[in-house]
């Protein structure tokens, strides 16, 4: 579903040049949920941005879908993140002017889905995300939380082939956390959408059934789900234990 073949980034020139990834190598295959994690500084978002469409790499190719996306067109990468692509990210980039249904609804209005079906989903993940009391809100009257909840109903409603996360758990409380992650986590079993997310906080990463850490934006190690989460939850913080370099770790126990 993802395949990042020998990408490196750089930005800057001569003295102010930086090598945010160098090299790096890895696939995600349908239906993965995949964490990203590593240092601050290691490359995470620039790599999110460049696999999402959202920038280039200076160097390397990138597929999704089967599809090399690295020299495609604006106007087909436009095509590619309506229709296959959601985003949850940090900055939640709601409408202000609109309501919470207008803002969910928002990517469906230029596409050929039937009305009766967007009003379907509407309620399907306005019903799974507890939105449905909220719709007519506007987005200056939620919680963080609640915003959160909305930007990932709307991110789900074109029923993306692959969902991309950036901390999408990072402003939340630990319980609307935890049942956003048990949200991805059923979405990512029951519909097979394949999620990559980027995260520094390994309870959150407990949930995806792949890690791959990357440091100094090369290719580190990976670590495999297996057992429990909770096992999971201590094999990644190991790692991080081991990745060094400013990782943010928390033991606290959430389970
Ligand atoms: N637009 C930019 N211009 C210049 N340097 C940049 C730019 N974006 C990122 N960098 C640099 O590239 C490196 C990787 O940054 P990136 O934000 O991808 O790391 P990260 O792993 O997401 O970090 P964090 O965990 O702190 O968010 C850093 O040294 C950063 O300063």
């Amino acid at each position: 579903m993802v395949e990042v073949q020998q990408v490196s980034k750089t930005f800057g020139a001569r003295s102010t040049l930086v090598r945010a990834l160098n090299n790096l190598s890895f696939r995600i295959d349908r239906g993965e949920f995949v964490g990203i994690m590593g240092p601050s500084g290691a490359g995470k978002t620039t790599l999110l941005n460049i696999v999402s469409t959202i920038d280039k790499p200076s160097t390397g190719r990138v597929y999704l879908a089967g599809e090399e996306i690295t020299h495609l067109p604006e106007s087909d990468l436009t095509t590619l993140r309506r229709d296959q692509i959601g985003f949850i990210f940090q900055d939640l980039n709601l409408l202000s002017a609109l309501t919470i249904r207008e803002n969910i609804v928002f990517p469906l209005t230029l596409t050929a889905v039937p009305g009766q079906e967007i009003q379907k989903r509407l309620a399907h993940f306005s019903q799974q995300l507890e939105l449905g009391h909220l719709l007519d809100c506007y987005p200056d009257e939620l919680s963080i939380g609640q915003k959160q909840r909305v930007s990932a109903a709307r991110a789900l409603m074109t029923k993306p082939q692959i969902l991309f996360a950036d901390e999408p758990t990072g402003s939340l409380d630990s319980k609307s956390a935890t049942e956003l992650l048990q949200y991805l986590a059923t979405i990512n079993l029951d519909d097979e959408t394949t999620i990559m997310m980027v995260t520094h906080d390994a309870f959150t990463a407990s949930y995806c059934n792949r890690i791959i850490f990357i440091k100094d934006g090369a290719f580190y190690s990976e670590v495999v789900r297996s057992g429990s989460r909770q096992h999971f939850f201590d094999q990644i913080i190991d790692m991080q234990a081991a990745i060094g370099g400013g990782v943010r770790r928390d033991r606290t126990n959430r389970f």
